[in-house]
């Protein structure tokens, strides 16, 4: 089996003298100390990122990971299979929320494509086909991968992060689609964080409170066959998907290079949780941008102990709720770097 590079080689560290004296700039700048709040923290944490005084997220670059998944044959989503394919094709056409975000904040964005039912058809602008297989296997009653399928979408998702890196991106966000994946990825969190599938299970696309309790028992089904195995690689394999994986990948491949990551919202913030369990020191390089309407992000919010800069009531994936976050770190970015000193101001400091 061939692995990245990213999931086993330790990840850069983040650069302490930059971190220390953008700190001690946002203290010189006129304003009360701490009164831009998480601001002030963002651009501290990215200027020791991005060993720079002068930190920028300017260049976005966006991959959303689409594949399909075997455990839609036990009616866990409110929409059917071939939506996978079909907004693979939208995004190419510019239609999708995140297509329309990415022109907005003129990001780079692609789609590679893990493996779908529906047919994708050829030769579609900003599509990378990276076919594994056409969905995973119904994790309810087998894995849902075999380890070295594991390690082609890591793989996928490190070259995703090798094209950001190339593109020079300042950020990197990675998005989700794939019908049936809260269900995986909920089967996934479960697993890592010992919970119940009725603590954690939800509507995802609009399933009704029966649909949930459904869904919660094909989880429940899931992790019985699974047993006590709460490894980073053996969980994707038997409970994740084709695009979970990828992400966890393209995480940590983005970070390897040193560009910080903005993670979305229930989906990515999973594959986070499985990236993290693998390289903890990945957490230095991770914003989070939002909490997900999904009930159980909250908890997998938690164990990374981390705080989403927006609830919006959003539950899309696609990358949009990291997305729509973005506007925040260039404020953070521009103030940080635009603001005049007590010295240069003529403003005076506290008495
Ligand atoms: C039109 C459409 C666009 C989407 N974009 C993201 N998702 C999101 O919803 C799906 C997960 O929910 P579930 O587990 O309930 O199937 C994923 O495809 C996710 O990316 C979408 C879903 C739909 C229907
Ligand atoms: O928060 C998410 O990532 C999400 C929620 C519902 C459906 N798809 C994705």
């Amino acid at each position: 089996m061939t692995l990245p590079d990213c999931w086993t080689r330790p990840l850069p560290r983040t650069d302490e003298h930059c971190r220390e004296q953008a700190r001690q700039r946002q203290s010189v700048l006129t304003k009360p100390p701490g009164s831009l709040g998480t601001l002030e923290q963002i651009a501290i944490t990215l200027s020791g990122q991005q060993a720079t005084a002068t930190p920028a997220v300017d260049r976005v670059h966006i991959a959303v990971f689409a594949g399909d998944h075997g455990v839609c044959a036990e009616g866990i989503s409110a929409f059917p299979q071939a939506v996978t394919a079909q907004m693979i094709a939208n995004f190419a056409h510019g239609g999708a929320a995140i297509s329309v975000m990415a022109r907005h904040l003129g990001a780079s964005l692609e789609v590679v494509n893990l493996g779908t039912v529906g047919e994708v058809p050829d030769g579609l602008s900003g599509v990378v086909d990276a076919t594994i297989r056409p969905q995973t296997g119904n994790l309810a009653q087998e894995p849902a991968m075999t380890e070295s399928e594991v390690g082609a979408a890591l793989t996928a998702g490190d070259h995703a992060a090798q094209r950001a890196a190339e593109a020079g991106a300042q950020l990197f966000i990675a998005g989700d689609m794939g019908i049936g994946n809260t269900t995986a990825a909920t089967a996934l969190a479960c697993c890592l964080l010992g919970q119940n599938p009725d603590a954690l299970s939800g509507p995802g696309t609009g399933l009704d409170a029966r649909g949930v309790c459904h869904k919660a028992e094909v989880i429940k089904r899931a992790l019985g066959r699974h047993g006590e195995d709460q490894s980073p690689m053996g969980a994707l394999a038997s409970l994740g998907g084709l695009e979970i994986a990828a992400i966890a990948g393209a995480i940590l491949g983005a970070a390897g290079r040193r560009i910080p990551v903005l993670i979305d919202g229930y989906i990515v913030s999973v594959a986070a949780l499985v990236a993290v369990r693998q390289q903890p020191e990945l957490g230095q390089w991770l914003y989070f941008g939002h909490q997900s309407a999904e009930p159980g992000h909250r908890r997998v919010l938690d164990a990374l102990a981390s705080s989403p800069l927006l609830s919006l009531g959003m539950r899309l994936g696609e990358g949009s709720g990291a997305a729509v976050a973005v506007p925040l770190l260039r404020s953070a970015c521009a103030l940080h770097n635009g603001m005049a000193s007590f010295a240069d101001a003529g403003v005076s400091d506290r008495s």
